[in-house]
Parts: C-alpha cells; sequence; structure tokens
C-alpha cells in the first residue's frame, strides 16, 4: 500500500520522515516548486522540521496533486483545515476512486463547520468505511527528535484501521487502534480550543494550580460535546473510554506543551496581543482559533454546555477582555 502525503507543513513532515524511515515509498505533494527542488538537492525541508533528513530515493515528490493522488492507495491529509479546501478542489470524485484516505488534520472545515470526513463524502462521495484518522498526543517537533509517540488510528473496522497504523510503526512510534472515528476528530478540534484558552490563562498570569483545574473542567466539557453530538450522530450504545490518550492525552499535551502554537497564540492574547498579531507573530498556524468559530456555530445544533469554549470563542472573535472572561470562568469551575 503506497501512501501519498498532502501537505508540507511541520506535521506532513514528521509523517514523511515515520513512513520512510519504515522504509516505505511515498508520494508527496508539496505545493510550492522551490520547497521541491530544495528537498532534492538538500533532502530536507527547508522551512519546517529542518533536522529531518530525508533518503529521497523513497520519495516522488511533486507539485501537481493529481499525480501524487494517481500514484498512492492511500492518501494522508496534513494540510492545515483552513487551506483543505482550496487543495482538495484541484481533484474529482473520480480520481479518489478506490482510494482509503487518512486524516492526519485537527480541525473542522471552516465555512461550513463540517467534519472532514463529512466534507469528503458530500464532494467526493468518499464512504466513511475508506475514510480513518490519525489523532493523539504527538508534537511533531519529538517526532523530527525521535522522542517516543503513540498516534491513535480510527475507522469504523479496527482491523482496516490497524493495517493503516502498521505503516507507521516503529520504535519511536507506538499506535493504538479504535473505532471511534467521529469522536476522536471531535476531541482533537475541541483541544485546540481548550489549548488556546491554556495559553490566555497563562497570559494572564494564572497558575500551574490554576490552569489544572481549568483543564479538569475543559476535559468535563469536552466528553459533554461528545456526548450530546454523539447521541444525534453516530450509532446508540457505542462506549467510549475518553481517558485514553487520543482524547485526555491531546488535552494535556497541548495544554501544557511549550511546543504546542495554539498554547502559544494563547499566551499572546492573554498578554494583549490583538489576534491579528498573534497570527503575525506565530507565523504558523493555531487550528484553536478557526475551530473556536465552528464549534460555536456547530454547538448552536448540539446544545451542550460549553463555557470554555465560549468564552474562548468570544475572546478570539468578539473581543471580549480575555480577563474578564476568566473572572467569569473562575466562579463555575469545580
Ligand atoms: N504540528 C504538529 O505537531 C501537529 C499538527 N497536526 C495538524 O496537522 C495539520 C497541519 O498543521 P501543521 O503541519 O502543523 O501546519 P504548519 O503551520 O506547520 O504548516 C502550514 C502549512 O500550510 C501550508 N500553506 C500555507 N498557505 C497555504 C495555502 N494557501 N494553501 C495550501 N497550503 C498552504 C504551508 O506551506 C505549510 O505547509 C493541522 O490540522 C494540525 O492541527 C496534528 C498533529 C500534530
Ligand atoms: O496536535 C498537536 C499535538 O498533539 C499539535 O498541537 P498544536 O497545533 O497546538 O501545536
Amino acid at each position: 500500500m503506497k501512501a501519498g502525503i498532502i501537505g508540507s507543513g511541520s506535521w506532513a513532515t514528521a509523517l514523511a520522515k515515520i513512513l520512510t524511515d519504515n522504509g516505505r515509498q511515498i508520494a508527496w505533494w508539496i505545493r510550492n516548486e522551490d520547497t521541491i527542488r530544495y528537498m532534492q538537492l538538500r533532502h530536507h525541508n527547508r522551512h519546517y522540521l529542518t533536522s529531518v533528513y530525508f533518503d529521497t530515493s523513497l520519495i516522488q515528490l511533486s507539485s501537481n496533486i493529481e499525480e501524487v493522488v494517481a500514484a498512492s492507495d492511500v492518501l494522508v491529509l496534513a494540510v492545515p483545515s483552513a487551506f483543505l479546501e482550496d487543495v482538495l478542489l484541484q481533484l474529482t470524485p473520480e480520481m479518489l476512486e478506490g482510494k482509503k484516505v487518512i486524516n492526519a488534520i485537527k480541525g473542522l472545515v471552516p465555512g461550513n463547520n463540517l467534519l472532514i470526513n463529512d466534507y469528503l463524502s458530500e464532494i467526493f462521495d468518499l464512504p466513511l468505511e475508506r475514510y480513518f484518522t490519525i489523532t493523539g498526543p504527538c508534537h511533531a517537533e519529538e517526532v523530527a527528535n525521535e522522542k517516543l509517540s503513540y498516534l491513535t488510528f480510527s475507522g469504523l473496522q479496527e482491523t482496516q484501521a490497524q493495517s493503516m497504523a502498521d505503516m507507521f510503526t516503529n520504535s519511536y512510534l507506538q499506535t493504538i487502534v479504535n473505532h471511534d472515528v467521529i469522536g476522536v476528530q471531535l476531541a482533537a478540534v475541541l483541544k485546540n480550543i481548550y489549548a488556546l484558552g491554556a495559553g490566555i490563562a497563562h497570559g494572564l498570569e494564572y497558575g500551574d494550580n490554576f490552569i489544572s483545574v481549568y483543564i479538569t473542567n475543559c476535559f468535563r466539557e469536552m466528553q459533554h460535546f461528545l456526548e450530546a453530538y454523539g447521541k444525534e450522530h453516530t450509532e446508540a450504545g457505542q462506549e467510549h473510554n475518553y481517558n485514553a490518550s487520543a482524547y485526555l492525552g491531546d488535552l494535556l499535551v497541548t495544554c501544557y506543551s511549550l511546543h504546542s502554537r495554539n498554547r502559544t497564540f494563547g499566551n499572546m492574547i492573554g498578554k494583549g496581543y490583538s489576534v491579528k498579531a498573534a497570527q503575525l507573530e506565530l507565523n504558523m498556524i493555531a487550528e484553536g482559533y478557526y475551530a473556536s468559530k465552528c464549534l460555536f456555530e456547530m454547538n448552536l445544533e448540539v446544545g451542550a454546555y460549553m463555557p470554555v469554549a465560549q468564552a474562548v470563542y468570544t475572546i478570539l472573535w468578539q473581543h471580549l477582555n480575555p480577563r474578564e472572561a476568566f473572572l467569569s470562568l473562575e466562579k463555575g469551575f469545580i
């Protein structure tokens, strides 16, 4: 099974490293011709995870996405959610016929608030049986340094998810499989919002004691949302272990790790930067910014009690003063 990676940011680069470290041939779509030429010449990505060197004899590099799709059995989506539509609009449903898709994006499609599987089903007729996700607490920078990490592969059928996971498993990368292909995506979207909020709290100079209480409450809120969403949208009677690393673990790492772009972005907001200034300074994508709006709109239908996610949305999109927002959150925490 040959994988085609779509995207060339830090996560795409980390996933390409894992696959090629495992001796796998990959096709890799990189938007920018200069980045491709540089990779061919110097064997690394000039912009992201620059310490990672590749055996380029294993890689078919192309800025033509059709070529990469045609050469692959399974596509790994790893562009930030905000650019996904632009990238995929270059494809047609026929080009995806028979292909499997692994979504590594932790976000919803902005504008229509769709989960990536719903978007792929609507536009490309991709059935959920051919759709898988990669989630879990895993910063690309630690993959670059081969620090032991765990990724969860989800799919409707665990045996198929296992065959996706097997391509990635190695000495520094353990894999876990589950069938909660919808729940893990929502957990990943939510944890980005909460990590952004943890950054805001940090920027406001709350201490470790408060932040642990904050995260505890976020975890409860995450479960409320997943349960409320699940009642409407997934098969009844499915039990989920929210204490697993794809849910709780990713919330923890993103709220605490200094690698987190969401936390860093939030920290700047807490310190008084405007959204625009924080985006310019970060120069990378904080998915939680887009996710907070998508989630707010989605929750108008789902109706879960989401005071933290709502506070983050109101700070970022409606200019609520972060200090005031956190003062009112403080009162409701347990
Ligand atoms: N970085 C990480 O440690 C992890 C990231 N993810 C997820 O992976 C996804 C991708 O994030 P990263 O690779 O970290 O982002 P990044 O900020 O490292 O890279 C951004 C990428 O977007 C590309 N880009 C910029 N403008 C574009 C445009 N107009 N059209 C198409 N592409 C454009 C850039 O060339 C670059 O490849 C996100 O959903 C993120 O949540 C998931 C797990 C870990
Ligand atoms: O998803 C991630 C870690 O699991 C990456 O989080 P950030 O986008 O906040 O860096």
